[in-house]
């Protein structure tokens, strides 16, 4: 019988040697209560005493936490404390960095995705991310979005897979008469919502984004953050921001970092801009430092 466990699909293995908690079980050694209005079963990342060095430079320090199902969670804190870092740990984005050492465990739906059996291509898949600069292939508005479809020969209906994730991605209507034209004859917003639509074709399950709005205007980035906020609906979105309003506008859970990759607190977004337990987290929102 084959499994419907997302994890089965990158990792390859049965669907009988894992826990099926979705990590549940480790819950209560995370940081605040990160399923505190959310079913437990709801965990799609559960990251356990994750801590990361390049060469000697320790970038992030035990970072224990829960990222939920269908929700925006952001993560904030002064440049240099880890976001990124932690960010690149979900996709083993950090493999490209010969210096980067992990330790700890991060595990996508009850598996941890840096065990041997783990195919970190087809973990991708499953995990997408988008960049803070918009990165189209020089290929037509169509083959950017048919990239990955094409890769893994799911060429079947392709033309209306490409539609269903340009309509996803809130691009559709304005590219619809020129699917052939090239991608980098789109505006930076147009661009980044492209590469967003790339990212979906694949029919991934957690979206990760690095700084999606930083590179854009005022309106390509009110666009964006509504599109994050749908996205929602149906994926994990996972979003690293140095605008504090904009984690305050878009996300559902906000994890703040501190130097030192210290993941300080965790908890809903309203929490903590309102009414944060730490001292540091309430001198940084409110600007004292950072
Ligand atoms: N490829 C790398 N090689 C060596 N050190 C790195 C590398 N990437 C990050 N670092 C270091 O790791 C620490 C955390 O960096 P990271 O980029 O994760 O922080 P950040 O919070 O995302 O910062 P920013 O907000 O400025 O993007 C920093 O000290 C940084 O210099």
């Amino acid at each position: 019988m084959t499994s419907d466990d997302p994890a089965d699909r990158f990792a390859g293995r049965s669907s009988t040697d894992t826990t099926d908690d979705g990590g549940a079980a480790m819950a209560d050694r995370t940081v605040g209560d990160p399923t505190a209005d959310a079913d437990p079963a709801d965990t799609v990342i559960e990251t356990t005493d994750l801590s990361v060095y390049y060469d000697d430079v320790q970038a992030l320090d035990d970072v224990s936490m829960s990222i939920p199902e269908r929700r925006v969670t952001a993560l904030i804190g002064p440049s240099g404390c880890g976001k990124s870092t932690y960010l690149r740990c979900i996709n083993r984005m950090n493999d490209l960095i010969d210096a980067a050492r992990v330790e700890g465990d991060l595990s996508f739906r009850g598996k941890n995705v840096y065990d041997d059996d783990v195919d970190p291509v087809a973990l991708r898949r499953k995990i997408g991310m988008v960049f803070q600069h918009p990165n189209p292939f020089p290929k037509s508005i169509y083959d950017n979005v048919a990239y990955g479809l094409r890769i893994q020969d799911r060429t079947e209906n392709l033309d209306e897979a490409v539609e269903q994730a340009l309509r996803r991605a809130a691009l559709w209507e304005e590219v619809e008469d020129q699917l052939d034209a090239s991608a980098l004859e789109l505006s930076g917003g147009q661009q980044q919502r492209l590469c967003i639509a790339r990212a979906i074709a694949v029919d991934p399950d957690v979206i990760l984004m690095d700084e999606p709005a930083s590179a854009l205007d005022p309106i390509a980035t009110a666009k964006i953050e509504d599109l994050i906020e749908e996205l929602a609906e149906e994926y994990t979105v996972v979003i690293v921001t140095h605008n504090m309003q904009q984690a305050a506008r878009i996300s559902d859970r906000t994890a703040v970092f501190l130097t030192g990759g210290e993941l300080v607190e965790y908890d809903d977004t309203d929490t903590i801009f309102e009414n944060p337990e730490s001292q540091r987290v309430e001198d940084y929102i409110t600007g004292k430092f950072g």
